[in-house]
């Protein structure tokens, strides 16, 4: 069963269903690479069969982890970057009470994230909160070696030793990683920790549906056998799906038709505020597949209604470079009804009676209209609630439809060569072992 509803009637004022469907051949053929395993990066399609190749024992055991970490624990940190965090994160943040770390979550952690920045001031009051609550680790890095997650974690570890001993703060780690590379990995052993393994063949942006996402997701409470099932069920959609029926071809097929029409840049527009971090989630997953060799559709991402008072003038009547991907919940969680008031001085009484989301709906309809009159191409996926199997459904729509655009595109949807550049100069910069002579080259090129 399919519950995704992908809408490209606000495209066509703009690029014909013609042109559109002149893409068909070719994310057919890309769709024939990527199941044949013949295509570019074919040694990273791990996560293509993924969902249905997860076992119940394998769930489960990531379960009982997550049950035993949780024990006497009210802080989690998940230390990760990238695709090492932002899946879990878009998850645990799209199905949780919005104001959950004010509450208490019951026999569930809060979650918080380290290893994604470099802020002196975060990681010292990061340091401050766990002097005070009772806390655990969760270390994610797929090549062990990443700078951000391994300074964190360095962090971190001292202080769970300092302050419950060496052993017991054992216990309070879990390690995610590469099976035998990478210095997590040689840390991890040496130490003792539960770990798990990222596949070789599961690069970061696509490995949400590994144990990188799904035990910090089984730690904050929610069901990942539900998310499995809904990524199961839609994989399986996906592959039989002729062009016509297939939401993760046609996104594919859409995406190249309007950016070969001038459009190069795509926002992820969302009315819901719990999905910010879904947006972030799929701007790594296509900026990092598709942004090389010159090419590719840049990712940028909008919470509406908050940003329409923002993006929304430039969205409107800025240059016109660029098309939206409205990502739509048809059905709230809760209800809430619009009090009238008799005095009507805020004279909102037009309102009153009504839901609140059937105001946020009739946000989303004229925005769309007012977008698409403005020139902006309009793509519509609406997903009917959020729930874990919804999500699992979704994260391998927008996985599959990635890599099929990818293809179209006619790059490597799977390998990322230009993350490195920074990385040499700043390790250049450090006076890191092996890079002396990038460093000297670079003071000479600042006069430091
Ligand atoms: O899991 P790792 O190896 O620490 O990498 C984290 C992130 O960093 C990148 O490798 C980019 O530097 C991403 O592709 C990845 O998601």
């Amino acid at each position: 069963m399919n519950n995704l509803k992908l809408n490209l009637e606000g495209v066509y004022p703009f690029v014909s269903k013609e042109k559109v469907f002149a893409f068909k051949a070719k994310v057919e053929e890309s769709q024939r690479l990527l199941h044949s395993k013949t295509g570019k990066g074919n040694d990273f399609l791990g996560w293509l069969h993924l969902p249905s190749s997860i076992t119940t024992e394998q769930l489960n055991n990531i379960k009982a982890t997550a049950e035993s970490l949780s024990q006497a624990t009210e802080v989690v940190v998940v230390i990760g970057i990238g695709g090492s965090y932002l899946g879990s994160k878009a998850v645990i943040d799209a199905l949780s009470n919005s104001f959950s770390q004010l509450l208490d979550n019951g026999a569930h952690p809060h979650i918080v994230y380290a290893g994604q920045n470099i802020g002196e001031d975060y990681h010292y009051e990061l340091l401050q909160l766990l002097e005070k609550k009772s806390g655990a680790a969760i270390v994610i890095s797929k090549s062990g070696t990443t700078t951000e997650p391994a300074l964190a974690f360095r962090l971190i570890k001292n202080h769970l030793e300092a302050k419950y001993c060496k052993l017991v703060a054992k216990n309070r780690i879990v390690a995610i990683t590469d099976e035998s590379k990478g210095a997590l990995r040689t840390l991890a052993t040496q130490e003792g920790y539960t770990t798990y393994v990222i596949p070789d063949d599961v690069g970061g942006r696509y490995s949400v549906l590994t144990p990188v996402g799904l035990l910090p997701i089984a730690v904050a409470g929610f069901d990942i056998h539900e998310l499995v099932r809904g990524a199961q069920d839609m994989e399986k959609f996906l592959m039989d799906a002729p062009f016509e029926e297939n939401p993760a071809m046609q996104y594919a097929a859409v995406r190249n038709a309007l950016y070969s029409n001038g459009k190069k840049m795509e926002i992820l527009a969302n009315f819901e505020p719990k999905l910010h971090f879904m947006t972030e989630w799929w701007k790594q997953l296509y900026g990092e597949s598709e942004g090389k060799e010159n090419k590719g559709i840049f990712t940028a991402g909008v919470d509406f209604t908050t940003d329409l008072h923002s993006m929304g003038q430039y969205i409107q009547e800025g240059e016109r470079f660029f098309f939206e991907t409205v990502l739509s919940i048809a059905k709230t969680k809760h209800q809430l009804v619009v009090p009238t008031d008799k005095d009507n001085l805020d004279q909102l009484n037009f309102i009153a009676g009504k839901r609140i989301d059937q105001i946020n709906k009739m946000a989303e309809l004229g925005t769309k209209i007012a977008h698409i009159d403005g020139n902006v191409p309009n793509i519509h996926i609406e997903i009917p609630e959020l729930t874990e199997y919804n999500l699992g459904a979704l994260i391998y729509f927008f996985e599959k439809a990635c890599a099929l655009s990818g293809y179209t595109l006619d790059v490597n949807p799977f390998d990322q060569p230009g993350v490195e550049a920074y990385k040499k100069n700043m390790f250049a910069l450090l006076n890191k072992k092996g890079f002396e002579k990038e460093g000297d080259v670079l003071r000479k090129r600042l006069g430091i």
